[in-house]
């Protein structure tokens, strides 16, 4: 690829869909990208515009709010404040944060619309949609489950399957049912303006598959390849859908009908420019129609097809705008070895985070950042969190930095020392120095944050490794000038990694910065080994990571443990009514109110636990399967409730004369019917 240079950066990252908080998914999968490559574009002095907001229409959020009880703007507003809290919080740099309910986001994504259907671009055409007759609605895409054509799950949606990731249209489904009323739908006709991407094909192939074969990411090009090359070509696709939630179309015969989320979600960056530009009281127009200008979208893999392929195809269409420069999609973050998953509670939520781990925002932006799916999906475990923490962060980088400061303060009063009379060591380590950031930078501007990183730990390494190599608080016994000289070239080393960890670790940076009086440092000082000259005074040591212990650790993967157990009892079915029998065959039943008088375990059995009981009409000895529920003690002198004349059963040699009566809960857990006030023994239950 050209290594052309660019005026101007805009950078986009996926609007985050308003019906949930954030969590580490949606962080490592774009925002700490993103965020690293714009601090570090700052750094370097670009013009750069870094934006996002929240994706407020779809199906999802209608089915939350419906599911709540309340309005889906309730829904949204809940959510849109709390992720732009969050976010700010962490150290997410947006230029601006918008929201696709914005009146100039409306106007904008109309606008679109307008054009692409003024200049003939659509197909218009009546389709057969399911329809839930119940609801006397239209199903859009999640509004429908049913179980996926290819790989048999029986949850799959309208328009997705959550479980092999294929695409789909409602009408592949197999067993569809409405998620309204859980009726079956029927299928009724309504018309939609479709988007005819085959039309694009040579385009895209040409712009993609050619142009941009060396520069994009694999799994990136892997994707568009199969959607371009596949057998039957692009498909046409509806850019309009039957519900009251979202942008109206903007054409006659078109009432009761919305733009398709994915047309106007990717629209909701040129809005939030615009926002921004708009308060700045700067021209937008350059940041979206210059060539000069670099346009890079971070999103996650599941986005793929809707930032390479559809919206490039609306702009190129509407013409006058520019097209990505790159779109370096990540893939997934699991949880745990588990996908992680909103609606059932699987993921460490960004806010929870944030009121736990209270001053640690870089310590989850370095563990995402290490081990994030750039290329492959990979896993967060709070083990590796914390080791990442106390053996790299600590360890580490804040050994080094520390050491260097805490010396400089007990042999220099905290001035920094002359470097003077530099051996061949001291400048081999300065020329590694001055290399590193290079290095750095090569690797961010290819989108490889996980490479770059370890390279700022390598640079930190390098710091530990001549303090090893030194040993200045030895020196210090008969050489002062030649400890001094050490400990100026520590500072810079420290001092550099804290411009080129600016990215990755703006809170760390900025502590660093702190403690070493400086401004306004920047990349283009990064390689200097003279930032801190002699005579520069420095504050004393302040603590940037601490060590993470096994209880912090081990309380979060047991608040993990509960949300899977929650989920799973949600997901236990109650059981089935059983057959409809007659009164006659109740009145079988002799059901008895009686007292347990005596109670003991059965010898050589887990389960069973012997029980004498006064029925009213005389003891009765019963062999009840509790005793890994209740121990003895527990019941004797209880009024239960017991099935009196159920045919003797032998068992162990002891006859049972009846059943004790129990309520057995989801989770298989055991509770003893008692009668709500003492009552006599051999009162009858009807
Ligand atoms: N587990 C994940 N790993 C990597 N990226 C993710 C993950 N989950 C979401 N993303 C990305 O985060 C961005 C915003 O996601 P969006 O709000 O659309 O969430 P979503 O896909 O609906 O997630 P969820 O269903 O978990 O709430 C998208 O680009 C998406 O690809
Ligand atoms: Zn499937």
């Amino acid at each position: 690829m050209k290594n052309k240079e660019f005026k101007r950066y805009t950078v986009t990252s996926a609007l985050p869909y308003a019906n949930g908080p954030l969590h580490i998914g949606h962080l490592a999968g774009c925002y700490i990208p993103s965020d690293i490559y714009v601090r570090y574009l700052r750094s370097l002095g670009k013009d750069v515009v870094y934006v996002s907001g929240s994706d407020e229409h779809g199906v999802a959020i209608t089915i939350k709010a419906r599911k709540e009880g309340v309005t889906p703007q309730e829904v949204v507003d809940r959510y849109h404040t709390m992720m732009k809290e969050s976010f700010q919080e962490f150290g997410i740099s947006f230029d601006h944060y918008s929201r696709t309910s914005a009146p100039i986001h409306h106007e904008t994504a109309s606008g679109f619309f307008k054009d692409l259907y003024g200049k003939g671009e659509f197909l218009e055409q009546t389709t057969e949609q399911y329809f839930d007759e119940e609801a006397g609605q239209f199903l859009a895409d999640r509004y429908i489950e049913g179980t996926c054509p290819k790989c048999g799950y029986e949850s799959a949606y309208g328009d997705q399957c959550e479980k092999c990731g294929s695409s789909l249209s409602p009408t592949e489904l197999i067993n569809p049912r409405s998620k309204l009323s859980g009726s079956v739908p029927i299928l009724k006709e309504t018309k939609h303006w479709f988007l005819d991407l085959a039309r694009y094909t040579d385009f895209l192939k040409q712009w993609i598959l050619e142009e941009h074969q060396h520069d994009w990411k694999n799994n990136v090009l892997g994707q568009c390849r199969s959607w371009l090359e596949a057998g039957d070509g692009l498909q046409a696709r509806s850019m309009t859908r039957d519900m009251d939630w979202g942008i109206p179309v903007p054409v006659e015969g078109a009432e009761g009908k919305v733009l398709y989320v994915w047309f106007d979600a990717p629209i909701g960056y040129i809005s939030s420019t615009k926002e921004w530009a708009a308060e700045k009281g700067i021209d937008w127009e350059p940041y979206w129609k210059d060539e000069d200008t670099k346009l890079v979208h971070f999103i996650g893999k599941d986005n793929i097809v809707f930032h390479c392929i559809v919206f490039p195809a609306i702009l190129k269409t509407h013409g006058g705008y520019i097209l990505p420069d790159n779109v370096p999609a990540n893939e997934f973050l699991n949880l745990e070895g588990d996908k992680i998953s909103t609606s059932r509670n699987w993921a460490v939520w960004l806010h929870e985070y944030l009121a736990e781990f209270p001053g640690k925002q870089d310590v989850l932006r370095y563990v995402l950042t290490a081990n994030a799916p750039e290329t492959k999906d990979n896993d967060f475990t709070w083990k590796d969190f914390q080791s990442r923490n106390n053996s790299e962060l600590v360890a580490i980088l804040g050994n080094f930095v520390n050491r260097a400061v805490v010396l400089t303060h007990k042999y220099f009063e905290g001035i920094v020392p002359e470097a003077e009379n530099l051996t061949a060591h001291d400048r081999e380590v300065m020329e590694t120095l001055q290399g590193f950031p290079d290095k750095i930078a090569a690797s961010i501007e290819r989108y490889r944050f996980r490479e770059a990183l370890s390279f700022v730990m390598d640079f930190c390494r390098l710091g530990n490794k001549y303090l090893a190599d030194t040993e200045p608080w030895k020196v210090i016994k008969e050489d002062k000038a030649r400890t001094g000289t050490i400990l100026n070239i520590a500072l810079n080393i420290a001092a550099n990694v804290a411009i080129v960890a600016e990215p990755f670790l703006p809170f760390t940076a900025a502590k660093i910065y702190e403690m070493f009086n400086l401004k306004d440092l920047n990349w283009t000082k990064a390689g200097d080994t003279g930032i801190l000259g002699y005579g520069h005074i420095i504050n004393p040591a302040a603590l940037l990571f601490e060590k993470i212990e096994d209880d912090v650790v081990e309380a979060q993967v047991q608040k993990l443990l509960e949300a899977k157990k929650k989920n799973e009892l949600e997901n236990v079915q109650v059981a089935p009514m059983k057959d409809i029998i007659s009164f006659d065959d109740f009145g079988k039943l002799d059901m008895r109110v009686v007292t347990v008088l005596h109670a003991e375990p059965m010898p050589k059995s887990k389960k069973l636990l012997k029980l004498t009981v006064e029925t009213g009409l005389g003891k009765k000895t019963v062999l009840s399967g509790i005793a890994e529920h209740f121990k003895p003690e527990d019941l004797i002198g209880k009024q239960v409730t017991m099935l009196i004349n159920l045919a003797p059963r032998k068992m162990m040699g002891i006859d049972s004369e009846g059943m004790i009566l129990m309520a057995e809960d989801k989770d298989g857990s055991l509770r003893l019917l008692h009668p709500n006030q003492a009552t006599g023994n051999g009162s009858t239950i009807s």
